[in-house]
């Protein structure tokens, strides 16, 4: 039975896990993901993930009973449609994804760190993980939320995930957040490489569009750094890429409700691009440490299907960096970095 509690690795890479008498660990926590692409496994990850503060402000006396009385009821069946387009044999590509990141990451930082792998939804769940990295004799966290850029919807969510685990214990472990790598110069590296090589591996097409999950526009207003992050990385990118802004496009995916969201919205503008000629159209999503369904199912087929069907030849989707060496070496240095004066 795979273990509720904690990521250990599989079996035949045993060797690289640290004994338990390790006392640093690094933490990476991703979204979560439902356990199964059907309505029923839907159903309590959503409840979990839109009961979230952080995610939906509105008063829970107003959210109440929307949430339960219309949201969970229909949109579970049609979100389990999406992961059933791809679900494959390995499970959900965010989980396993993620937990070959966190593999990779252990091979690559050495048997002196522990390194973990929790999820904000669903399991393994950050309290249950923290707990038992603390009765190993874990006495320093790094936590690493795999997103580069800051959002209080989802990096400052794991934060309050974190804090709810440390208040639950007697002896909490010395604490250490990254709070976003947007424009870390071997995270912006790591991107440019992934793009180039990819380029060189097919050919190049029309132009490049960076598609990055949204939030809403109020939500900026508030004070959240999010969209700036979001602009800088793209930036970054495009000079490192030596592209201009008719080159390199930004968009903002995944809109939820009926509220104004970061804007110009990913669909609209794969729309616009082929009304205005653009042919083959490259997409990335920088937003994402690793391919989930927002990218492999909202961008590589959904999106796909409305560049074509306004006109363009081929929607073609460059992968996240996933577990690939640029994206090791570059989380790797970021996370050495961030353990700098706590002993081996
Ligand atoms: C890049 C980080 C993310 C931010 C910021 C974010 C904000 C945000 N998301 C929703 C609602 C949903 N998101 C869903 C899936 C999903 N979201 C992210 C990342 C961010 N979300 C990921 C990685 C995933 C994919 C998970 C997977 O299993 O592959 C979903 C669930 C799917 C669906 O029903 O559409 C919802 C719902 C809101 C409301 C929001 C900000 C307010
Ligand atoms: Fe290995
Ligand atoms: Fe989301």
């Amino acid at each position: 039975m795979p273990s509720r509690s904690h990521y250990t690795g599989p079996a035949d890479h045993s060797r690289e896990t640290p004994a338990a008498s390790v006392q640093t660990a690094v933490l990476l926590v991703n979204l979560g993901t439902p356990t199964a692409p059907t309505a029923r496994a839907l159903r309590p990850y959503l409840a979990e993930f839109l009961s979230d503060r952080r995610v939906i402000d509105t008063p829970r006396w107003l959210w109440w009973p929307i949430l339960h009385g219309v949201i969970l009821r229909l949109r579970p069946r049609r979100s389990a449609h999406a992961y059933g387009r791809i679900w494959d044999a390995q499970g959900s590509p965010l989980r396993w994804r993620s937990e070959a990141l966190a593999h990779a990451l252990q091979a690559e930082l050495g048997a002196d760190v522990r390194v973990a792998l929790a999820m904000r939804y669903g399991e393994p769940a950050v309290m249950s993980t923290i707990a038992q990295l603390v009765r190993e004799g874990v006495r320093r966290l790094l936590v690493l939320p795999l997103y580069p850029q800051y959002s209080a919807t989802s990096t400052g969510s794991v934060i309050d995930a974190v804090a709810d685990a440390m208040k639950a214990l007697r002896w909490p472990p010395e604490l250490r957040f990254v709070n976003d790598y947007h424009d870390d110069p071997g995270h912006i590296e790591a991107l440019a490489a992934s793009i180039e090589g990819w380029w060189a591996r097919h050919d190049r097409g029309d132009k490049l569009l960076l598609s990055f999950h949204g939030i809403p526009e109020r939500y900026v207003r508030l004070g959240d750094p999010y969209g700036e992050q979001c602009r800088t990385t793209t930036r970054l990118l495009r000079e490192r890429l030596r592209l201009d802004e008719s080159q390199l496009v930004l968009s903002f995916q995944s809109r939820v409700g009926r509220e104004d969201w970061l804007s110009p919205y990913t669909d609209a503008t794969v729309r616009r691009l082929a009304g205005e000629g653009v042919k083959r159209l490259d997409v990335a999503c920088p937003g994402f440490a690793v391919d989930c369904l927002e990218t492999l199912e909202e961008i590589a087929m959904q999106n796909r299907d409305f560049f074509t069907a306004a006109g363009g030849e081929s929607l073609r989707y460059i992968p996240a960096l996933n577990d690939g060496a640029e994206q090791v070496h570059s989380l790797a240095s970021l996370l050495r970095h961030h353990l700098a004066g706590w002993p081996a």
